[in-house]
């Protein structure tokens, strides 16, 4: 492809060299270039790309994308730019032939409910016969290929290339989770979204090398709104109005507020054995009853969520109906049978926001005993330890303090942290640092009448120490400790 017609929708400060040039490939890691490639030369969080200009130029790169002069040697094309990453979110769409045209796309933002949401829209429009591609915390589904994920929100590049490989792959429709981030470095820059939801917002994502303040990561997840046809938001988020702040799309609500376009009300809990579920009214643009078997209030907004955005796409009432009936989510409120007297479940709380959300809808099914086992992440803000060690406290009649992902920090000075949030409330706890073992104790543990909410790892198979990823899925560790119980008993 040339040069040229990667820079059509491109708004930089200036070119030196040729534009003619012929691009063979696009790339943004130096270990990923060949010759003939364009490289953008990102600042990121660990490493400046500036420094692989040698590298990639002895590799045989002849443009550069950048925002400082370079030294090149002659034959080699420098487009200075503002900000490279958008830079690269433009010329990557312009690299696979602006896919994301061709799909109808719709972007969830919030803090909470934006992975459970993705699903519920992705079943309920597959039931309808539209073909839909997804891109989340958990992987990227491109038709019958599914990639696991690393990011949220992929790199701009990765997102066009999951784009062109949807319309390959026969897609029209694409629901993607956006995170702050994303917005915030440029990920989505350049496309149009057809729908942008707003789910909720609370402080999360402050500290080094995530959002510097809560104006911060606020005005980052209003950046969707600027770029969305429709904009569907939660009308009972108190912080609804700046999250919207310099929008430019047309606005629609939901909610349990009056004023909300699409409401949810009369929502009644449904609690059988091994079973926790909720129905409730749809009122407003549509008239319909809802039955889903995700328990809590929480799911009554990602669903009604869903439901505002596939009234969009014309979906029946009834197909709308069937498919929530039949939506479950990896590591969401995902219950897991060890025992006919109580009832444990994985789930992916983990900050205060959501571990609070959790705990309060379970009170709602009245358990005998709520128990929470979690950790906190290393190398991720502090502030989470604190709070949900807090909220654990107060809302769980015993909480089990394990580890999550250490990444660089020693796994006893996390727990120490999550120690002083719950010591502010006279909640009865253990540590256990031990993962396996904790959920052990558990299990052991557990009473007739309990709820026991394995928190904070949710779909992941993998614990994440010191750079390396061992395997650890909860699903296994239950199957191994029941195994050895058995074991143990013969
Ligand atoms: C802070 C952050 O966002 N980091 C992301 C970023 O890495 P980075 O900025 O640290 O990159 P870097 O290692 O400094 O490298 C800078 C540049 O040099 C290049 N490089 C680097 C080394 C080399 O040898 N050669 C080379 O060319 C890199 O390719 C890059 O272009 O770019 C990487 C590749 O795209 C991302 O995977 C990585 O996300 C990391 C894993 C991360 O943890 N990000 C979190 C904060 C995040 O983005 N989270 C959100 C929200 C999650 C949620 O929903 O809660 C998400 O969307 O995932
Ligand atoms: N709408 C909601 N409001 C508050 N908490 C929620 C909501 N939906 C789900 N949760 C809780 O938050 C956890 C994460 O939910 P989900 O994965 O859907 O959110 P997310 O926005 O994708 O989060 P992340 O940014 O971590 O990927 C769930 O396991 C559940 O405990
Ligand atoms: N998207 C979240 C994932 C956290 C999951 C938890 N298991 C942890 O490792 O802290 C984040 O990057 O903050
Ligand atoms: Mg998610």
């Amino acid at each position: 492809m040339k040069l040229m017609d990667l820079l059509e929708r491109l708004e930089y400060e200036c070119v030196s060299g040729s534009v003619d040039a012929e691009v063979n490939g696009i790339a943004n890691d130096s270990r990923h270039v060949e010759e003939g490639f364009l490289f953008f030369c990102i600042r990121g969080a660990v490493v400046d790309g500036h420094k692989y200009v040698p590298e990639v130029v002895e590799k045989g790169v002849r443009v550069l994308v950048t925002e400082e002069a370079v030294p090149v040697p002659e034959g080699v094309t420098v487009i200075k730019v503002k900000d490279s990453r958008y830079a690269m979110a433009v010329i990557s769409a312009a690299w696979f032939g602006y896919p994301a045209e061709k799909l109808k796309v719709i972007g969830i933002t919030g803090t909470k409910g934006k992975t459970t949401t993705t699903y519920m829209v992705k079943s309920i429009l597959e039931s309808a016969g539209h073909k839909v591609g997804l891109i989340g915390t958990i992987e990227a589904i491109i038709g019958d290929t599914v990639v696991p994920a690393t990011n949220t929100t992929p790199e701009s590049c990765t997102i066009q290339e999951y784009f062109s490989k949807m319309v390959d792959a026969g897609c029209d429709c694409v629901v993607m989770e956006v995170s702050s981030q994303g917005l915030m470095l440029r990920r989505t820059a350049g496309i149009s979204f057809e729908i942008g939801i707003f789910t909720n917002i609370q402080p999360d994502h402050i500290g080094p090398a995530e959002h510097e303040s809560f104006e911060d990561y606020m005005r980052c997840k209003g950046l969707l709104f600027r770029q969305c046809r429709i904009g569907i938001v939660n009308a009972d988020d108190s912080h609804l109005t700046q999250v919207l702040e310099g929008h430019t799309c047309k606005v629609e609500t939901f909610g349990f507020s009056e004023k909300a376009d699409l409401r949810a009300e009369r929502t009644r809990m449904v609690a059988r054995p091994g079973y926790l579920g909720i129905d409730y009214h749809v009122a407003g643009l549509l008239d319909m009853d809802v039955e889903i078997d995700i328990p809590g209030t929480f799911s009554v907004y990602n669903s009604l969520t869903a439901i505002a955005i596939c009234r969009h796409f014309g979906v029946s009432q009834t197909d709308i109906i069937e498919a929530l009936k039949k939506a479950r989510v990896k590591g969401r409120i995902e219950m897991v049978k060890v025992s006919d007297e109580f009832t444990l479940m994985i789930d992916y709380a983990h900050n205060a926001m959501s571990l609070e959300s959790l705990l309060t809808t379970l009170q709602e099914y009245h358990p005998r005993r709520l128990i929470c086992l979690f950790g906190c992440g290393g190398n991720r803000a502090k502030a989470r330890r604190y709070e949900m060690g807090e909220v654990s406290g107060r809302l769980a009649d015993l909480t089990i303090i394990t580890s999550d992902n250490p990444r660089f920090e020693n796994p006893e000075d996390i727990i120490a942290d999550i120690r002083t949030g719950i010591e502010k409330t006279d909640g009865k706890y253990v540590e256990i640092p031990d993962r396996k073992e904790a959920i052990a104790y558990a299990i052991h543990h557990g009473e007739p009448g309990d709820v026991i909410v394995l928190a904070g790892k949710g779909h992941e198979d993998y614990q994440e120490i010191r750079g390396k990823k061992y395997p650890m899925d909860e699903r296994v560790l239950i199957r191994e400790i029941l195994e050895e119980d058995r074991k143990s008993q013969a």
